[in-house]
């Protein structure tokens, strides 16, 4: 297939590899400054990209009518807007903060473990991110997503990245080397602790489920998760 990189960075030279690995074809590597001209001929769009730039990029694959998977995190105050466009273009979208299989098993876990904890007030939970020191955004989409999967499943409320009220989940966001991404889930009590921890140990894993992703999409409308792609529900 035909694929349209939107983000030529560290992800997108991943993705690249990887893509042209399983026999697709990239027919744009869109950065900061050059155009949008080959979008059209694209089967597919892949766009880890920057927070600014997010929502232009996967705006200009409805209007183009190609199908975009997102992993660029730090947009999602706009995420209604795209979805509304999805909708109007019959376009398909994925937007996950993380495409990895590991991370997706572990929010999971995340959710079932939040199940199981929300009977025990004698716990408190707290999560730690720790990532490269050119990330952009903090805390981690990833992160955002573990306290979602939290307060789904909990009387937690919000999280936040300041000393946390009653009803908020601590997340501490570090920036350390060319850490690729990591995540921890803790409950606390005055006795002991239960820890669940996901370690990528390099970009591979989030770039081959981004292209996975991109696969899959291929002749579906509609807007999809990575739950739906690996089949997890
Ligand atoms: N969902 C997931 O699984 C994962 C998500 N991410 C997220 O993906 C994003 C990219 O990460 P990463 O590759 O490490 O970041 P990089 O900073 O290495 O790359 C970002 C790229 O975006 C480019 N860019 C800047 N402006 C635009 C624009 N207007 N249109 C298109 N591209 C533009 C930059 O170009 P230039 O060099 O010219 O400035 C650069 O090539 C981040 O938001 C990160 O959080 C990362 C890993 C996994
Ligand atoms: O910026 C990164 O590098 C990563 N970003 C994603 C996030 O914000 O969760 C996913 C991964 O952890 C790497």
């Amino acid at each position: 297939m035909k694929i349209a990189l939107l983000g030529y960075g560290k992800m997108g030279q991943v993705i690249e590899r990887i893509a042209l690995e399983r026999g697709h074809e990239i027919v744009l590597k869109k950065d900061e400054f050059n155009t949008y001209e080959g979008l059209s001929n694209a089967d597919v769009a892949i766009d880890f990209s920057v927070p600014t730039a997010a929502v232009s990029n996967i705006s200009n694959c409805f209007h183009a009518n190609v199908p975009v998977i997102s992993g660029t995190t730090g947009w999602l105050e706009h995420y209604d807007e795209m979805l509304a466009l999805c909708a109007a273009k019959n376009g398909g979208f994925i937007s996950s903060s993380n495409f990895s299989l590991g991370v997706n098993i572990f929010f999971e876990l995340n959710e079932y473990l939040a199940k199981i904890m929300s009977k025990f007030d004698s716990y408190t939970v707290d999560m730690e991110e720790i990532h490269h020191t050119q990330k952009l955004d903090a805390p981690s989409g990833t992160a955002i997503s573990l306290a979602k999967g939290v307060i789904e499943n909990s009387s937690y409320t919000n999280w936040t990245l300041e000393s946390p009220k009653a009803n908020e989940i601590h997340i501490e966001a570090k920036r350390i080397g060319s850490v690729p991404g990591t995540h921890t889930v803790t409950y606390n009590s005055s006795v002991d602790a239960i820890e669940i921890k996901h370690t990528a140990h390099n970009r591979e894993g989030f770039a081959l489920g981004a292209v996975i992703a991109a696969e899959w999409i291929i002749g579906k409308q509609g807007v999809f998760t990575m739950k739906d792609v690996l089949n997890l529900e």
